[in-house]
């Protein structure tokens, strides 16, 4: 049973080791209800792998995913999309010759085939939201890549998950629809959605979240802040040198 006091989301020693690789190790972070937080760091420092062990892709080598109480640590993915946990991915994963109303329901009717009016009234809620209601019946391919983007986001919401992974949103966007992109996320958390950013575009990044989980080679080496923790001189010396794409 959950504990009453159990904090919302939070990985406790949590690894992934690719035989001699490891690419993540002994993370440990918790997540309030209602929280956005930004998960930073450089190349190859482990965060997608830990947006895959946290959503079930990728089981850990080691450690918890505490879910409201519940360790899911060895549970499978389409348990963690039924607890509410839903992510998008950096190149969106769109059915190009599906229309952008049919994108959005196709998690939903993969669900339960019956829910097919919820579902369309619930695509429309979100095509109005990111105000592509105009575009429902054009095909995905034909979208623009900030409004593939915003599709991909809507794919993640059709099912109000509770728990948001954003996988780099403001990768390759053009740099005019960075800040619709970056209003619609604030928007979602003042709706009450708890989300977690991963991005290299630190002042998009900055002007939605309020605290930053930053890794290097695996590990968490600073969380706070963000404006603390992008001065602190580990977090500057693990950025120095570092391609950043
Ligand atoms: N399937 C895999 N097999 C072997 N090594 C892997 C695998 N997936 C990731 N790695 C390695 O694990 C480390 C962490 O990779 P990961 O993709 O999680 O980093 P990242 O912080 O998301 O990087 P980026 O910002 O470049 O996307 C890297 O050294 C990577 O090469």
């Amino acid at each position: 049973m959950p504990a009453d006091n159990a904090p919302f989301f939070s990985v406790e020693g949590l690894a992934k080791h690719f035989g001699g690789i490891r690419a993540v190790e002994e993370l440990s972070f918790t997540l309030s209800r209602g929280e956005i937080v930004g998960l930073i760091g450089p190349n190859g420092s482990g965060k997608t792998t830990t947006i895959n062990m946290v959503t079930g892709a990728l089981k850990p080598t080691a450690g918890a995913i505490v879910v409201e109480g519940t360790d899911m640590a060895r549970s499978a993915a389409h348990l963690y999309a039924r607890r509410g946990v839903a992510r998008t991915f950096q190149v969106p994963r769109l059915f190009r010759r599906m229309t952008v109303l049919e994108n959005l329901m196709v998690p939903a009717l993969s669900e339960a085939a019956a829910r097919h009016a919820t579902s369309e009234a619930r695509a429309r809620e979100v095509l109005a939201f990111l105000r592509l209601d105009h575009l429902a019946d054009d095909y995905a391919r034909s979208l623009s890549g900030g409004q593939q983007k915003l599709l991909e986001l809507g794919r993640a919401l059709m099912l109000k998950p509770r728990l948001l992974l954003l996988d780099e949103p403001f990768a390759g966007v053009h740099p005019r629809l960075l800040d619709q992109i970056a209003e619609h996320i604030r928007s979602l958390n003042r709706d009450g959605y708890t989300i977690v950013l991963v991005d290299h575009n630190l002042e998009a990044v900055q002007s939605v979240v309020t605290r930053v989980v930053v890794m290097a080679r695996g590990r968490k080496i600073a969380d706070g802040p963000a404006a603390d923790v992008l001065r602190d001189p580990e977090v500057v010396r693990a950025y120095t040198g570092t391609r950043v794409h």
